[in-house]
């Protein structure tokens, strides 16, 4: 049995008063991580103070992406090794928006998951189809290529710890949730492209998360599913409220 994670993806929003206290009003009210494992992702700036205040409890902090060198000059980059020089436990990579923005590919996101292992950061990679390849029907073609990409050159071992993120182009901040069933389906898919790539057991160990438009009054299906093990959450992880029903919903799931 898998257990959740659900991870906030703050994108860029909140001030640094506003981060705090979030993490202050949430940290004492986490369902115990033997049910669930809670991450929220920040903005860089704040990673330093989140991790030093949320380091009694049970909430983990992770960054929203990363550069795969551990220093040189990057203007504007953060490097692995100076993610964990602040203790963060977690990375986003490959999200929609930093392939879509800052021309992020599947070279250079294969090369921050090599990164983000060697520094014992677990990396949630994610993958995910526009409306047009959904419409066209190669929304599995598509992320398992992206899924393929990101893992080519890792063992077995290093994979049951990675946590992967199906997430819908059109699904993210629009309201529009892909169906359970539908999100189900593409989970599965993603968990067959481990399966050949690897094994059974690796397919088995490896937490795959939905995300796009998750919110506490539908949580609770999409984790009723087989292949959903989680959520990658953007706007319902700004407030707190929402962000613990969340929770709840995934350590009672
Ligand atoms: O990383 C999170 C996703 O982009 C989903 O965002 P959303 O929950 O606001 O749709």
């Amino acid at each position: 049995m898998r257990k959740p994670i659900i991870a906030g993806n703050w994108k860029m929003y909140k001030t640094f008063e506003e981060a705090i206290q979030f993490v202050e009003a949430v940290q004492d009210k986490l369902p115990s991580n033997d049910n669930v494992d809670a991450v929220i992702c920040a903005p860089a700036l704040f990673l330093p103070t989140l991790v030093q205040i949320a380091s009694e409890s049970e909430l983990a902090i992770g960054a929203q992406t990363m550069h795969y060198e551990n220093e040189g000059a990057f203007t504007g980059e953060i490097s692995p090794a100076q993610l964990a020089s602040v203790a963060v436990d977690y990375v986003i990579l490959g999200h929609s928006e930093r392939r879509e923005y800052y021309n992020e590919t599947d070279e250079a996101i294969n090369k921050k998951v090599a990164a983000a292992l060697s520094h014992n950061i677990v990396p949630i990679i994610c993958c995910g189809e526009t409306l047009q390849e959904r419409e066209a029907g190669t929304t599995e073609q598509k992320v398992a290529g992206q899924i393929t990409a990101a893992l080519a050159g890792f063992a077995a071992q290093d994979v049951e710890h990675m946590v992967l993120a199906y997430e819908p182009i059109w699904a993210i901040g629009t309201g529009k949730t892909a169906t359970a069933e539908d999100a189900n389906q593409v989970c599965g898919a993603i968990r067959a492209v481990v399966e050949k790539l690897y094994d059974t057991a690796t397919a088995q160990a490896v937490r795959i998360q939905y995300g796009g438009s998750v919110k506490p009054d539908n949580i609770e299906e999409l984790l009723s599913k087989e292949h959903i093990d989680g959520a990658l959450v953007g706007g319902a992880s700004l407030q707190a409220e929402s962000y613990l029903k969340l929770l709840e919903a995934a350590a009672n799931a």
